[in-house]
């Protein structure tokens, strides 16, 4: 493998302003005494890297940050201490339906995304294997995203995902929705990405999907990585807080 540093994250902190008052207007604030927002921390003190070809499984409970993780490698959140680099490319579609424009319809989501990726609007290569790929029809296609079902946005995500040559796949539950023929199908193309030495990072709550893909992983326990190292070993603790 590879010794370059794709991603690294040194003391990454996160927090969040949350109003848990169910204050949701002026009235509602005038009439507390009290500030009703309280700054939760989500992801405290982490540091990690990410190699080149590295294939790394983020693994947790609910609620437990990996998603936050996720949105803070893609530079949709900005941590509030500690410093994080990103050497590589990625699309920018994280859990299902997340990055995709729900007013646009399958193909404008595909014409957006691909422009994002720096590629042409004209090519119909990487459409067609979007198309393909999706199994989607062209009625489908046609509709606005906000209709589809959370199956078919997460074939729409995962074949706009790696239709282009990015260095690092991103994959957030995708596969928890999909149906078993899609499921079969998104893990053939993820052995396939892995073998071509891109970087991957999967989100799961399957550990035998984990250590089926996955070379290393975190477990992240309450916005902490209380575990890091080998993917079956990881896989093994986190199996152990149920
Ligand atoms: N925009 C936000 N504002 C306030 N709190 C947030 C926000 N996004 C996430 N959180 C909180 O951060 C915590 C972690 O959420 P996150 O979605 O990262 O967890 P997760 O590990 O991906 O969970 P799951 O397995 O359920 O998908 C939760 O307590 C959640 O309420």
């Amino acid at each position: 493998m590879n010794t370059e540093n794709l991603i690294s994250f040194d003391n990454v902190t996160v927090s969040f302003w949350q109003n848990n008052m169910g204050v949701h207007s002026i009235k509602d604030l005038v009439s507390h005494r009290k500030n009703p927002f309280t700054n939760k921390t989500i992801l405290k003190n982490i540091s990690f890297d990410v190699k080149r070809g590295e294939c790394m499984g983020i693994l947790g409970r609910n609620g437990s940050g990996k998603s936050t993780l996720l949105r803070t490698i893609a530079g949709l959140i900005k941590p509030q201490e500690g410093t994080m680099t990103i050497n590589g490319t990625f699309a920018p579609i994280l859990a299902i339906g997340a990055g995709l424009e729900l007013e646009l319809s399958g193909y404008e989501n595909m014409n957006l995304l691909l422009s994002l990726y720096g590629k042409s609007r004209k090519d119909t290569n990487a459409i067609q294997s979007i198309v393909e790929f999706s199994e989607l029809s062209d009625e489908v296609l046609r509709m606005p995203t906000k209709r589809y079902s959370s199956g078919m946005l997460a074939r729409l995500a995962f074949s706009i995902s790696v239709a282009n040559d990015s260095d690092i796949l991103i994959i957030d539950e995708i596969l928890a929705v999909g149906d078993q023929g899609f499921q079969v199908k998104c893990m053939e193309k993820i052995y396939q990405v892995k073998a071509e030495g891109k970087t991957i990072l999967f989100v799961s709550h399957f550990p035998d999907d984990v250590v089926k893909i996955c070379d290393t992983a975190i477990l992240l326990e309450n916005g902490v990585i209380s575990h890091r190292g080998d993917a079956k070993i990881i896989c093994e603790q986190y199996k152990s807080l149920f």
